[in-house]
């Protein structure tokens, strides 16, 4: 057996929020680190991706750690709620999951009884194994990726506009609209669709650009919505 340890933000059950697979019971696996973005606020600005929603940074959030393969997949056993129940899911999310994941990890999910979802930005070769695969590019960024089950592309982006990526072979072409991500802004905003930075501007936008090029469907971050994890 291997003693490569993954670090992991945080581990948690909750519904896939976002595209194909939303409202699908889920655990979420967000690992550390991203190749895109430090993930601290003073160099955002210089970062390849820089409106990231999300804390990736240390090993300190719920479950999180460094972990065996066997031990995060233990731990993923422990949060689905009946492994008789339903098709167990887990979803690969970081930070960059694709800086870590690999086949013996994905092998050991699959053992458990784990479908693998992995949710990437789409620059790092995927490993072989993975049962649904979410692509996500990100403004001036390279995408090595050509071909995926979901294409979700962040609206807008100046640099990353949609047809940009029609040589993508994907299942499905997902436009979701950038929430707003900065802390002082949405602490000020009362509404910020309650405080999630959900914006109604870059919502119409991408709601008149799937109208208009109807290869593309709209993804909404439901949980944002639900005001769940
Ligand atoms: C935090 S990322 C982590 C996975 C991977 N690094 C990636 O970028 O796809 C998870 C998902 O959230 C999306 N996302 C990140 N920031 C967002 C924002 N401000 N508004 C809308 N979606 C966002 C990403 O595009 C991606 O689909
Ligand atoms: N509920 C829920 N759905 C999600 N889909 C993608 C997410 C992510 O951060 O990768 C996410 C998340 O953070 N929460
Ligand atoms: S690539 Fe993903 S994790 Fe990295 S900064 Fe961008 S949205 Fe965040
Ligand atoms: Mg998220």
């Amino acid at each position: 057996m291997s003693s490569k340890t993954y670090r992991v933000k945080e581990a948690f059950y909750t519904l896939q929020g976002e595209g194909a697979q939303a409202g699908r019971p889920s655990v979420f696996c967000r690992f550390s680190k991203c190749n895109l973005w430090n993930g601290r606020e003073d160099s955002r600005e210089q970062a390849i991706c820089d409106f990231c929603d999300t804390d990736f940074i240390g090993i300190d959030g719920q479950n999180g750690g460094r972990y065996l393969a066997q031990e995060l997949t233990d731990l993923l056993i422990r949060l689905w709620p009946d492994m008789s129940k339903g098709q167990p899911y887990v979803v690969c999310t970081g930070g960059e999951p694709l800086l870590q994941l690999d086949e013996a990890l994905i092998e050991a999910m699959h053992n458990a009884g784990f479908e693998v979802g992995v949710e990437t930005n789409g620059t790092l070769a995927a490993p072989p194994g993975i049962d649904w695969l979410c692509v996500s590019p990100k403004g001036k960024s390279e995408v090595v990726v050509s071909q995926c089950d979901e294409l979700k592309l962040v609206y807008p982006q100046t640099d990353a506009m949609p047809q940009r990526f029609s040589a993508i072979k994907a299942a499905h072409r997902y436009l979701q609209p950038m929430a707003d991500f900065r802390p002082a802004i949405l602490a000020s905003d009362s509404h910020a669709a309650a405080r999630e930075g959900l914006s109604a501007d870059n919502t119409k936008a991408a709601v008149e650009y799937c109208l208009q090029n109807p290869q593309w469907k709209l993804s909404l971050q439901t949980h944002k919505f639900l005001g769940i994890d």
